[in-house]
């Protein structure tokens, strides 16, 4: 059971003794969210990302989530992807259709990866044009602060220089304001070319989760949380991750955590 509180812009920090833990939970936060947004609107739509988060979404695939799931209202898209074919080792899209995508019975034409047979610049205008069909009809919901989409979960993991989706630290495309899907060229990590959701469209969110997994990340987790920086966000882009109208909530194991402040570990932990 996750113990929560408000630390800054976080909503809920949840920090579990075992990555077994962490998995459970995320699978009944992720289903409970399903269940709110199909029964309030008929749909759900989540954005997923790579690292490891495919892996920890795994119970989902797996009983009861199995069964109890309204797999038919998902729709399923990429807050980043790298530009290489769908079959890389690499791709996003593979580790989402191997991992997961393939146990569970999301409809094929409720799946909504990025072209590959495309350039970066044209794929990222061909995704955004795609969103904005969806959002037009509602099935992507929209903010009516800034009419972006609002999906209704935006899945991110937290890199190890602070960079989320594939939005790194310094890079220009932390400015964009307009564009709500964006490329890049020069990913500092392989392979370079990728593209990614914009900040506006991620802080737009109904919900964000935030996963920062093992003690590579400790310091970064530190960082962003503890608030320790006094340079611009933009040298840590997982801090200008703060939803307008939504929930962000962390999901740390307990090495990722454990150079948190005492007051912040305590009052979280599981
Ligand atoms: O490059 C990427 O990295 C992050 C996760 O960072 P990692 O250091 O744990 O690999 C991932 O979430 C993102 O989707 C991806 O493209």
């Amino acid at each position: 059971m996750a113990a929560s509180g408000d630390v800054k812009s976080i909503n809920e920090l949840r920090i579990f003794e075992s990555i077994d833990d962490l998995a459970t939970d995320l699978a009944e936060y992720i289903a409970q969210l399903s269940e709110v947004s199909v029964r309030e609107r008929g749909f759900f739509t989540i954005a997923l990302t790579g690292g490891s988060l495919i892996s920890l979404m795994g119970k989902l695939s797996e009983a009861p989530y199995n069964k109890t799931v309204d797999w038919t209202k998902w729709y399923v898209f990429w807050a980043d992807e790298r530009a290489v074919a769908k079959n890389h080792v690499d791709s996003n899209y593979k580790l989402t259709k191997d991992g997961f995508l393939s146990k569970v019975s999301v409809l094929n034409s409720h799946i909504y990866s990025i072209n590959e047979n495309l350039t970066v610049e044209e794929a990222a205008r061909e995704y955004e044009f795609m969103i904005r069909q969806l959002v037009k009809v509602r099935t992507i919901d929209v903010s009516e602060s800034n009419d972006c989409p609002k999906f209704d979960l935006i899945l991110l993991e937290l890199g190890s220089d602070g960079h989320v989706a594939s939005l790194f630290p310094h890079h220009i495309s932390l400015q964009h304001k307009e564009d709500w899907v964006t490329y890049i060229t020069d990913s500092p990590e392989p392979p370079p070319e990728r593209i990614t959701f914009t900040l506006p469209v991620i802080n737009s969110a109904s919900n964000i989760v935030m996963l920062g997994v093992g003690d590579e990340k400790a310091m970064v987790v530190k960082q962003v949380i503890d608030n320790l920086t006094n340079g611009l966000d933009v040298s840590l882009p997982a801090k200008m991750v703060s939803p307008s109208e939504g929930k962000l909530v962390w999901f740390l194991d307990k090495p990722s955590a454990s150079f948190l402040n005492a007051k912040e570990s305590k009052q979280d932990e599981i």
